[in-house]
């Protein structure tokens, strides 16, 4: 039975800079763009990530997209990577590393995806980095530890897990997180984070203003910036959920993507002790 997700069970892990913190220490997060066409995505997950605390936050892009992600971007930092190899040196001085928004459904997605698992960052896994390994999740799992994140909408976990949710959402996401060995956040109005230990949580506090494209890219940016904090994967899966909850409940009509990150700082403030 999974627990219901609230400030209660993870306030006390919370990461605060204290007196001695410096960028560096306090989490390094990358994120995967794709290509010129398509990098909004990777940059709404990355400003998440440093709103949420992670203290140098990178755009990992092809050379082609560099000058529109730099031209889009201040305190979140660029570097372009020309193969898998090269983004694997990128990505080996990483905390953690968000591989999936708008990254393309081709080979080369799969090949950073490997590029990224023969490093120590910890992984959050979305969107086409899920959906290219349709009928194939265990390519995926494969490659997978304990403490990566998957984060498929239902469209997506169907893609990676065939008939499962036919189990209802609590007992598919569960046996999700068994089967691909790491930590399964299956979108939707009730979220549920589930870890591979059999630990699984279902989230109340979910907004409908969530449902507006790009939102879930903030999602995944807001998980990597708190494992790169050094927060465990589930409680950082919680911990997100919850503040990306409360953000866009917080604003109400109108919401956009783009206005997430903006929304965090008051939701910490709220979190404070
Ligand atoms: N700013 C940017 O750059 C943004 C870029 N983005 C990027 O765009 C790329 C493609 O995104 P996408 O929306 O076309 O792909 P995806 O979500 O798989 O939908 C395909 C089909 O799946 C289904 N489906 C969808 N949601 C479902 C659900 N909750 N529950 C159940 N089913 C669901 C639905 O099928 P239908 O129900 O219509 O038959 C839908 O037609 C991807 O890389 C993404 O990261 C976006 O993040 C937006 C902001
Ligand atoms: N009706 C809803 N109620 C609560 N949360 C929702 C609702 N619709 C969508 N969401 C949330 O919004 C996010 C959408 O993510 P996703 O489908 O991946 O969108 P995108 O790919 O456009 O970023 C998820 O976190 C999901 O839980």
């Amino acid at each position: 039975m999974a627990e219901v997700n609230d400030p209660a069970l993870w306030r006390d892990a919370l990461p605060w800079p204290g007196a001695e913190t410096h960028k560096h220490n306090r989490g390094r997060l990358g994120v995967v763009s794709g290509g010129p066409l398509n990098t909004g995505a990777a940059r709404l997950a990355a400003r998440a990530g440093l709103r949420v605390g992670a203290g140098l936050v990178k755009v990992l892009c092809p050379p082609d997209a560099a000058p529109i992600v730099a031209s889009a971007l201040e305190a979140v930092m660029v570097e372009a990577f020309a193969s898998p190899d090269g983004l694997e040196t990128l990505a080996e001085a990483m905390d953690a590393v968000v591989i999936g928004p708008a990254a393309g459904l081709n080979e080369a997605t799969v090949q950073n995806l490997a590029a990224l698992a023969r490093t120590g960052a910890v992984l959050v896994v979305d969107a086409d980095a899920l959906t290219i390994f349709k009928g194939r999740g265990v390519d995926l799992f494969a490659s997978l530890d304990r403490d990566d994140v998957l984060t498929p909408h239902e469209g997506e976990f169907e893609r990676v897990f065939p008939g499962l949710l036919a189990q209802g959402r609590e007992a598919a996401a569960r046996e999700a997180a068994t089967r691909a060995g790491c930590h399964v956040v299956l979108k939707g109005a009730e979220t549920v984070i589930a870890a591979p230990d059999g630990r699984s949580r279902v989230n109340g506090n979910g907004s409908p203003w969530l449902a507006t494209a790009g939102s879930g890219d903030v999602l995944a940016g807001l998980i990597g910036g708190l494992v790169a904090q050094g927060m465990a994967s589930f409680e950082a899966a919680s911990v997100a959920v919850w503040i990306h909850g409360a953000a866009a409940e917080a604003f109400g009509p109108g919401l956009i993507a783009e206005d997430l990150p903006d929304l965090i700082p008051a939701v910490l403030r709220g979190l404070r002790p």
